[in-house]
C-alpha cells in the first residue's frame, strides 16, 4: 500500500471555504487550564499550508496552516506569561505556549518585506469562517520532518486535488513581494 501522509486534519477531508465577512477573533492554545488567548483584529491574509519544519503543526500532520495578520492588530489577552520565543535568531519570532507547544504568533520585526506582519495559525481561532488556505509552501521540506521522498509525488497530487497548488518555496505572489523588496534595496527596481 502507498505510504499515507496526512496533509493536515483540517484539510484532509477537503478545504472548507472561509466566510467573506470573517473579521478576526480569538486565538486559543491547546492547554485545558489557563490557555493563552490572543485577539486578532480583522481578517488574516495569505493563508496557506506550510511544510517547513519550523511552523507549528498538530500531531500527525505533515503541514501547518499559517496566515498573516498585521502585528498592530494582534494583542495578547490572557496568560501571556506562558509564551516563549522558540528561536530568537529566526526571522519569524514564533511565540509558543511553553506548556502545550502551540505557536500563537510570530511577528517579523527585522528589516524585511514581511516586517510588521505576524504569522498565526487560523485553526486556533475559536471562531469559524477564517479564510481557507489557497496554496502549499515549502512542500519539499516535509522530507526533513520524516516523509519518505518516494511519497512526494502522491503528496503533490493530493495537494493539487485539494486546490492547494504546491510550491517548494512560497507562491508566486509572495516570491514577487520578496524580490521586489530585494530589488528596491539593490536599486534595480523598475516600474513599468
Ligand atoms: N527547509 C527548511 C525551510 C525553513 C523555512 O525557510 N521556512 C520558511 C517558511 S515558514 C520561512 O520563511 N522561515 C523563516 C523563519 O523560520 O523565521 C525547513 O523546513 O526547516
Ligand atoms: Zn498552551
Ligand atoms: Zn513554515
Amino acid at each position: 500500500m502507498a505510504y499515507q501522509v496526512s496533509i493536515h486534519p483540517a484539510l484532509d477531508g477537503g478545504v472548507k471555504k472561509g466566510q467573506s465577512n470573517f473579521s478576526g477573533g480569538t486565538l486559543v492554545c491547546a492547554c485545558a487550564s489557563r490557555p493563552v488567548k490572543l485577539a486578532v483584529k480583522g481578517t488574516v491574509a495569505h493563508n496557506h499550508a506550510c511544510g517547513c519544519t519550523k511552523c507549528w503543526k498538530p500531531k500527525g500532520a505533515a503541514f501547518s496552516v499559517v496566515a498573516v495578520a498585521s502585528t498592530d492588530n494582534v494583542t495578547v489577552l490572557e496568560n501571556g506569561d506562558k509564551l516563549a520565543v522558540v528561536d530568537k535568531d529566526a526571522l519569524i519570532q514564533r511565540h509558543a505556549c511553553k506548556e502545550c507547544g502551540v505557536h500563537m504568533y510570530g511577528p517579523v520585526e527585522r528589516d524585511h518585506a514581511f516586517k510588521g506582519l505576524s504569522f498565526v495559525h487560523p485553526e486556533r481561532f475559536q471562531e469559524p469562517g477564517w479564510p481557507e488556505p489557497t496554496f502549499a509552501a515549502f512542500v519539499s521540506s516535509i522530507i526533513e520532518s520524516g516523509t519518505p521522498p518516494s511519497a512526494m509525488a502522491g503528496v503533490r497530487g493530493r495537494l493539487n486535488e485539494l486546490g492547494l497548488a504546491p510550491y517548494d518555496c512560497l507562491n508566486p505572489t509572495l516570491m514577487d513581494v520578496l524580490a521586489t523588496f530585494a530589488a528596491k534595496k539593490a536599486g534595480t527596481l523598475k516600474e513599468a
